[in-house]
């Protein structure tokens, strides 16, 4: 059985990452038990578990908080993430890293390629950046995947946030583009990798299939959840971090490489409501 070692697993991509494993003995450990930035403990516990697979879901996703804290950012998403690179090379351990859209400027019009020069507006995006190029110099065997707009039907979300707030209007902007990706996708994308490991190594984008505003996602889930809320286009919404106008990622060299057909956004939303509703 193969041995998968899970940080940051409280957060949420992780909870639905262990929820979707099946044959494998997990180690999951949250940011109490394991603190990505000790290497020590980073160390003690590979040697001590010699996972096949480490799945580092641990990172610093605050994206406005990060224009203030750079050097956490930095600290959590870029030079821990270089330790564990060394670590898993070290122990032969399979790295399987998550990044983000938000490494490209924005200022495109069709689906990002994954060789696209990448260029982050913010310090988050950059954060990113700097774990992915970190993790590809140490060369250890290691998957990053770039994935988007993540929502689940728990945790700190797009999706929660509008099924949860008691406000019954919302100005929600109509200028930025991507693709709201469920994170139980990704999971199940993450069992089905791990039982069918083709070893091609390297960056890749996942997310669910399809491209719409963050103002249509909201609609969407109104509509979804009958809320019965006003959702109301803005050009504009102010935030301390800029975000990119445009971040869909064309997903084609994953689905070839892995034999894998990604779900579109509207089943992926509409996996996430049942969930949500049971
Ligand atoms: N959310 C999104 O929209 C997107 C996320 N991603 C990427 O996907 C991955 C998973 O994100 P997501 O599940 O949403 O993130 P969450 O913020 O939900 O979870 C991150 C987890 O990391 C933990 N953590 C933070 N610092 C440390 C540390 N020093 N050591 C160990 N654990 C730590 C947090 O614990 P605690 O809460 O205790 O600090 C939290 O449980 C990340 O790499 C993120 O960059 C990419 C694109 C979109
Ligand atoms: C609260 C609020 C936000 N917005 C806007 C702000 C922003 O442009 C957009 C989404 O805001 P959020 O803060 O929820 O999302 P944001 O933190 O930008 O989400 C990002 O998180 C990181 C971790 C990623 O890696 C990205 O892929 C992306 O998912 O909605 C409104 O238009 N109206 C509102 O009332």
């Amino acid at each position: 059985m193969k041995k998968i070692l899970i940080t940051g697993a409280n957060g949420m991509l992780a909870t639905a990452i262990k929820n979707a494993l099946s044959g494998c003995e997990v180690y999951a450990f949250s940011s109490q038990e394991l603190d990505i930035t000790c290497s020590q403990s980073l160390h003690k516990n590979i040697a001590t578990i010699l996972p096949d697979y480490i799945i580092n879901c641990a990172a610093y996703t605050a994206v406005d908080l990060a224009e203030t804290e750079e050097e956490k950012a930095f600290k959590i998403n870029a030079l821990a993430v270089e330790k564990m690179a060394q670590i898993a090379e070290q122990y032969r351990a399979t790295l399987i890293h998550f990044s983000t859209d938000y490494v490209f400027d924005g200022n495109v019009s069709k689906p990002y390629a994954v060789d696209h020069p990448t260029r982050p507006v913010n310090i988050y995006g950059a954060s990113k950046l700097a774990g992915e190029k970190a993790i590809t110099q140490v060369n250890a065997k290691h998957y990053i995947f770039r994935i988007s707009w993540l929502y689940a039907p728990y945790g700190k979300n797009f999706f929660n946030w509008i099924a949860e707030t008691d406000l019954e209007e919302l100005s929600i902007v109509n200028t930025q583009t991507g693709s709201p990706t469920s994170a139980l996708d990704v999971a199940d994308f993450m069992n089905h990798l791990i039982h069918n490991d083709p070893k091609n190594y390297g960056t890749y984008h996942f997310t669910n299939q399809g491209e719409m505003t963050w103002y249509a996602f909201a609609k969407a889930i109104n509509q979804k959840l009958d809320l019965n809320k006003t959702i109301n286009p803005v050009a504009t919404f102010k935030t301390a971090a800029k975000r990119p106008t445009y971040s869909a990622m064309d997903c084609k060299k994953t689905e070839q490489v892995f034999n894998y057909l990604t779900p579109s956004i509207s089943d992926g939303l509409d996996r996430v409501v049942a969930r949500y509703k049971s």
